[in-house]
């Protein structure tokens, strides 16, 4: 069974990618991504104007059942990874970027729409980890300022990375903005915002930054995952297509996003500790579920989970 998909009218050979952050800093990781087996292609580490060290280490820290990050955006900087996706690659790329205001997320569009890149770009709304700055997506009036300022200019392909949402009114307030745009599709969940761990041992914090507050990922967010991606297709127009990520460790994460609507899948904690042999083993788990189900396509499936 091949798993390829479109999403504005880009074809990906694989619904899987990998969750902008990891396995895609540099070159030679984003080209692990598309050369390794069953990938759809791969998304960038999310871009600023300018490269950035990032904050602190420890900033990362496996937990048993997921991950907590604080990393700072540390990434080249936003013209090492335009000129990785204006290249030509055996597979499509999502380019991530990230302002650390409003200023530089127009002033990076603005320079995506210049130039020679015709593939899609995810607008980052929901980086938890930049000190002092508060997730835009968190602020709905911002967010709103924001799209119709970008969407004024803006005619590629464009999406929007969101951090997860707890309280049913705000995905109807959220939709509703997003609904205004002609977005190509949303990416959810970005980590879990401002968690917190501790050694007991030591009796400090596991990671340094923040005073140890960090995104949340792997197994332990699937619940909130799940939630977000039924929510939004629940509310969406039908033509904003959506990237699942969050919490997928198996066959059967992945055949739950997809019965909650997404259309694709990204892949962050359990890539970062597998390695790329993953999409693989996620592909032969879905093609045994489907099998067992006698579904010979996604498209069976996708988005009919069903009410109690
Ligand atoms: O700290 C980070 O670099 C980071 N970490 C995350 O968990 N999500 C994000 O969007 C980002 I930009």
């Amino acid at each position: 069974i091949d798993f390829k998909t479109t999403m504005a009218s880009v074809e990906f050979p694989s619904i899987f990618l990998n969750a902008s952050g990891v396995n895609c800093m540099t070159v030679a990781e984003m080209d692990e991504m598309i050369n390794a087996a069953c990938t759809g292609g791969v998304v960038t580490k999310s871009a600023t104007p300018q490269q950035r060290e990032g904050n602190p280490q420890p900033r990362y820290y496996q937990l048993e059942h997921g991950s907590i990050n604080s990393m700072g955006l540390p990434n080249a900087g936003f013209p090492y990874y335009l000129d990785y996706v204006t290249r030509e690659h055996a597979k499509p790329t999502i380019l991530s970027v990230a302002g650390l205001q409003m200023s530089d997320n127009i002033e990076l569009l603005h320079k995506i729409q210049a130039s020679e890149y015709t593939g899609l770009t995810e607008l980052n709304l929901s980086c938890p980890n930049v000190i002092g700055k508060p997730q835009v997506a968190y602020d709905f009036e911002e967010t709103d300022a924001l799209l119709a300022e970008i969407f004024s200019f803006y005619t590629k392909p464009l999406g929007v990375k969101l951090p997860p949402y707890f309280d049913l009114v705000h995905f109807d307030q959220m939709a509703a903005i997003l609904n205004k745009y002609p977005l190509t599709h949303i990416n959810t969940v970005n980590s879990v915002g401002n968690g917190l761990w501790i050694d007991i041992d030591t009796e400090k914090v596991v990671i340094k930054p923040k005073q140890g507050f960090g995104g949340l990922g792997g197994a332990m967010i699937l619940p909130t995952a799940l939630a977000n991606v039924r929510a939004f297709r629940q509310r969406l127009n039908p033509s904003i297509k959506i990237i699942g990520t969050g919490g997928v460790t198996s066959g059967k994460d992945v055949f739950m996003h997809l019965l909650c609507g997404a259309d694709m899948v990204s892949v962050g904690t359990a890539l970062l500790h597998e390695g790329v042999g993953i999409f693989q083993r996620l592909t032969d788990e879905l093609a045994t579920i489907m099998a067992e189900k006698g579904y010979t396509s996604i498209e069976d499936f996708r988005g009919k989970v069903q009410d109690f």
